[in-house]
């Protein structure tokens, strides 16, 4: 079965009653970055840096795919989606389970929005921790859906998780810098970058290489390949632009180091969201509603499922 078999994103409805957007809502952090870097234990890491200091934050688990969730989640993906059965049930491999489970979870997206909203008050920041297949989130229908809905509710921002250790190569590092500047574009939300794993190398050096690209040229002229140096090198030119409006802060989630800068970007970017990008999320918000007026008599929990009755004719036209 191929991955078009799976159920397209819908919002269910009726929504909830929906706060406008103020000064005084909490910003949605939507915490990604690619596998391992650390996303999970950095949500976990700022968690109890703020329950120390009993300023408890709101925060969602959406990797359905993860065995055991690190940190406390007010609301967990698993708990509305059995990734293992979507797996068995749609005979899909673990990228495809992965986005049909985000999609099935945008049928409840109005209720989960509910939730938060109605909490608020209570909290100074919720923080999203986004799967583990940064692909499955960033580049898919559910993931769009799920960002501009929290985006057109909350002063939302994203933060971007690099492994400092693993970005010591300068290709390594551009290839991710290039990722991270792709979902900047696409998402389309204020952006910082988290440097983490600061107790196993000093990412200074990476805040070196974005500030200055001669220092970036300098260490790629001690790598090997000519053809991806020069790529590297034409590559840092076109980013310096990226890099220039792009906060970044240093981190380890194993010590704790940095969060309470993590704290200060996150409100400079709350600033920055108001400033830039909630007048179009504003039009999405009437949009949205209007659609919800509209729909307000349909069934809540109507997870319509549909087989794609001939995969195969779907496969071969692939
Ligand atoms: N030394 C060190 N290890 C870290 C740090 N942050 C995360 N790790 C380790 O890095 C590995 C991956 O961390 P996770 O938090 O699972 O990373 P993730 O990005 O959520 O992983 P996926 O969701 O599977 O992509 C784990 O072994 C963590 O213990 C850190 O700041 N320092």
């Amino acid at each position: 079965m191929s991955e078009e078999a799976s159920p397209t994103p819908q919002t269910s409805t009726p929504a909830p009653p929906i706060n406008a957007v103020t000064k005084d809502t909490p910003p949605v952090v939507l915490v990604l970055g690619m596998a391992g870097s650390g996303k999970s234990s950095f949500v976990q890491a700022l968690t109890s840096h703020l329950h120390k200091k009993r300023n408890f934050p709101y925060v969602i688990n959406l990797d359905p795919a993860v065995r055991k969730v690190i940190f406390p989640a007010n609301i967990d993906i698993r708990d509305t989606v059995d990734y293992k059965k979507v797996m068995k049930d749609y005979e899909l491999g673990p990228n495809g389970a992965i986005m049909t489970c985000l999609n099935l979870c945008c049928t409840r997206l109005q209720e989960m929005l509910g939730l938060v909203s109605a909490r608020s008050s209570q909290f100074p920041v919720c923080l999203v921790d986004a799967p583990g297949q940064i692909e499955a989130f960033t580049w898919s229908a559910s993931g769009s859906i799920i960002t501009d809905s929290f985006a057109s509710m909350f002063p939302t921002v994203i933060a971007y998780v690099v492994d400092s250790a693993r970005s010591t190569n300068p290709t390594t590092f551009m290839s991710n810098m290039l990722y991270a500047c792709s979902i900047l574009y696409r998402m389309k939300l204020p952006f910082f970058l988290v440097l983490n794993k600061s107790d196993i190398v000093d990412p200074a050096f990476l805040q070196k290489w974005m500030q200055d690209y001669e220092q970036l040229g300098a260490s790629i002229e001690d790598a090997r390949e000519a053809y991806i140096n020069n790529l590297t090198h034409s590559l840092s030119l076109v980013l310096d632009e990226f890099y220039a409006s792009i906060p970044t802060v240093k981190v380890s989630a194993r010590t704790g180091e940095g969060m309470d800068d993590v704290m200060a970007t996150i409100e400079k970017c709350k600033a920055e969201y108001f400033e830039k990008y909630q007048p179009a999320y504003n039009e999405l918000l009437k949009e949205r509603l209007a659609k919800d007026v509209k729909a307000a008599g349909d069934k809540l929990n109507d997870i319509n499922i549909t087989e794609n009755p001939n995969p195969e004719a779907e496969a071969d036209s692939e």
